[in-house]
């Protein structure tokens, strides 16, 4: 049965031993597995079988972003691996868009192909500098506009904009948000951030938790005590 958890446990680690002793601790009805470029460089798709093996649904975040033969193209190797989600940058545009998500749905696997909007590392002093003189939430709605019309499942943005994004494009359009930091925990890198409860009561569809769950003493307590915190609010 596939797992009905709002969360994807990021396993940001290089090697595969230690993002599968972690994986270990973690059950996969309670959530999914997101594995990064970093994990990805190192161990390739083996670990993807090996999670597989373990019964976790696989979110493959290699973010995409190059001409459109050569993201369909990876995009439906990606698809191959039979992982449950993967994703592209929506600033690759329309066509790369629309290439990628055809050779998704060649693949026949039923993998999510979504796009990212604008990081939540960046703020809007970080868009100036790239020469976009907007506040986020204006450049994630354009970019998550193009990605809808270029027929993708959903986005990835941060649970701010989940509460404007929601009513714009509906309930069949995931919007899946990293960013998300329990009550106490470091921001660190992030800027555009947000507790689990919050982020559910702003609409979004899936909460990517890396170092919060991942880096912590006990994984299997830190994402029990994320649902716990999601269980107190329903
Ligand atoms: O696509 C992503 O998953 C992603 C997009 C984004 O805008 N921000 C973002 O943090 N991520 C990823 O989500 C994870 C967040 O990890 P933590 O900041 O440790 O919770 C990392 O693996 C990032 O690569």
């Amino acid at each position: 049965m596939a797992c009905q958890s709002p969360i994807i446990v990021a396993l940001d680690f290089q090697y595969r031993e230690q993002a599968l002793e972690v994986a270990d601790q973690l059950d996969p009805a309670k959530c999914r597995i997101k594995v990064g470029k970093e994990l990805f460089t190192r161990e390739g798709p083996s670990i993807i079988k090996a999670l597989h093996q373990k019964r976790f649904e696989v979110f493959l975040d290699l973010k995409f972003h190059d001409i459109p033969n050569t993201v369909a193209k990876a995009c439906g190797v990606a698809a191959d691996l039979g992982v449950w989600m993967v994703n592209v940058h929506a600033s690759g545009g329309r066509r790369m868009m629309e290439a990628a998500r055809k050779a998704v749905d060649q693949a026949g696997t039923g993998t999510q192909l979504i796009a990212v909007t604008v990081l939540t590392s960046m703020e809007r002093s970080d868009l100036t500098e790239l020469g976009l003189d907007l506040e986020p939430i204006d450049q994630v709605k354009r970019l998550a506009q193009l990605t809808k019309d270029s027929g993708l499942h959903g986005v990835v943005c941060s649970a701010q904009e989940a509460p404007i994004l929601k009513p714009m494009f509906g309930a069949d359009f995931s919007l899946v948000t990293p960013g998300i930091r329990p009550v106490g925990s470091e921001a660190g890198d992030q800027r555009r951030v947000m507790t689990p409860p919050d982020a559910v009561a702003a609409g979004v569809d899936y909460m990517v938790i890396g170092r919060p769950i991942a880096q912590a003493s006990n994984p299997r307590v830190a994402l029990d005590n994320v649902l716990k915190s999601l269980a107190a609010q329903a």
